[in-house]
């Protein structure tokens, strides 16, 4: 592609943007986007009345802060929260906590704010297929934030075409329908439509996710080179920690509607503090067939958002998490314990299943093959009876007691402290000791 020429970027032709506070001593000085304490909670309802039982915490008192022109990757499985957190950040959807500061001023009052982030954010979804409308042509698809503008027709039609060649498509891409353009050239339309109100900060939900990695490349060269031309802030939601890496200055890891580490990229995935970090960061399929299985990989499933772990959010499946004082287990015999405790809560101890492996029906067989499954330890002293009683309680169909019997015995900061973030520019929450 040619080198960025400003000139032919967004501000020539939007629509009428006002000037910004850029530049103003105050709202300089403040990085461009500022979260503080975000959250939005799902309600889960149930019964016939439909009544409030519980929220899914899909988000749960984030804060971060995106500077002028940076690009921030954020990344976790699956499920921790990433797009929620995305949406909720740029009001498409409400936030039931928490602000929102965008170029120094708060978002959400009537007082200003809103219509400032609207015009001057925008959003590339992560799935171009259910975001661009079959029935429309890209090019009116890409125009649309200009209609809604009110932009006469003409000049959106021109203005898509600057935009097109922009993004590395040609004027003639307009007029085609998205089934006839490849994943890749559907990616551009999409960028090319965030573009279109020559916004500030623009966040890519996934936006490489299932395109060849010559295309991701492409893509990601692309935005490298948009960003630079427009001084855009950006903020890359990914499961992807190679194109984090690639492309972004800062990253920020979520878990569980958390943030658990945020850092400078090579800092954090190169030199991870928190074990949730060090999986995923291990998890990056290396190209020497030869190398060993990584150490800290991750097992079992991220926690239903709507009733979290006490304690540390991860540390039902943390391979590092912290055993008890003086009790002598190693943290992977720990962990055998906290899911034996996790799956006896979640009623998911199946005594049928254990007596079809069992070597006996009776209660010591029983436990003994409860404590295979698990691989749990024999601890000495008061642990090891407490365990030995919950395990008898388990079989006997006592899960509650024997839940509460762990809990008692086998206490740890993991289980007790959600460890809170630190402040700064390297941070992570974890009650790790750290050198
Ligand atoms: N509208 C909703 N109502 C209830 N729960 C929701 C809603 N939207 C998301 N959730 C839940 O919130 C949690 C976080 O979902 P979210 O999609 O934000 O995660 P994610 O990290 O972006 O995952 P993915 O990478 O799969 O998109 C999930 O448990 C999800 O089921």
């Amino acid at each position: 592609m040619s080198q960025p020429d400003a000139s032919a970027g967004p501000a020539s032709t939007a629509a009428d943007p006002e000037p910004t506070t850029d530049g103003t001593d105050g709202a300089a000085a403040e990085p461009l986007v500022v979260v503080d304490d975000l959250e939005k909670h799902y309600p889960v309802r149930s019964g016939v009345l439909r009544r409030r039982t519980g929220a899914v915490r899909a988000v749960d008192g984030v804060s971060f802060e995106i500077g002028r022109g940076e690009a921030l990757g954020l990344i976790g499985e699956s499920g921790s929260g990433k797009s929620t957190l995305a949406e909720t950040l740029l009001h498409l959807t409400e936030p039931t906590g928490g602000t929102v500061r965008f170029d120094g001023a708060p978002v959400g009052d009537e007082a200003g704010g809103f219509d400032d982030l609207r015009r001057r954010t925008a959003m590339v979804f992560q799935d171009p297929a259910s975001s661009l409308d079959p029935q429309l042509t890209v090019g009116e698809s890409a125009a649309e934030p200009l209609r809604v503008r009110g932009v006469a027709r003409r000049r959106r039609r021109e203005r898509v075409a600057t935009l097109f060649e922009r993004v590395g498509l040609t004027a003639a891409h307009r007029d085609r329908y998205p089934h006839e353009l490849s994943g890749g050239q559907k990616r551009r339309v999409g960028i090319a439509r965030a573009l279109a109100l020559d916004p500030a900060f623009v966040v890519l939900d996934e936006p490489t996710a299932a395109l060849d990695v010559s295309v991701q490349a492409e893509l990601l060269d692309l935005l490298a080179e948009l960003r630079e031309a427009f001084d855009l802030s950006l903020l890359f939601v990914s499961h992807d920690v190679s194109v984090v890496r690639r492309a972004c200055d800062r990253v920020a890891v979520m878990y569980a509607g958390e943030l658990v580490e945020t850092g400078a990229t090579r800092s954090v995935l190169d030199d991870p503090a928190h074990p949730y970090t060090r999986a995923l960061a291990a998890a990056v399929p290396t190209p020497d067939p030869r190398a060993e299985r990584p150490r800290h990989s991750l097992s079992g499933a991220m926690p239903d958002p709507a009733d979290p772990p006490d304690g540390c959010r991860f540390h039902t499946r943390c391979p590092e998490v912290i055993p008890p004082e003086d009790s002598g287990l190693t943290s992977a015999e720990y962990g055998a314990v906290i899911d034996l405790r996790v799956d006896l809560a979640g009623g998911e101890v199946d005594l049928d299943r254990l007596r079809a492996r069992a070597d006996g029906d009776d209660a010591d067989s029983l436990g003994r093959a409860l404590r295979a499954e698990y691989g749990l330890p024999g601890p000495d002293g008061d642990a090891g009876r407490a365990l030995s009683a919950a395990v008898d309680d388990a079989v006997a169909g006592d899960d509650a007691t024997a839940v509460g019997r762990i809990r008692e015995a086998f206490g740890s900061p993991c289980v007790r402290e959600n460890p809170e973030r630190g402040e700064g520019d390297r941070d992570s929450a974890c009650h790790l000791p750290t050198e």
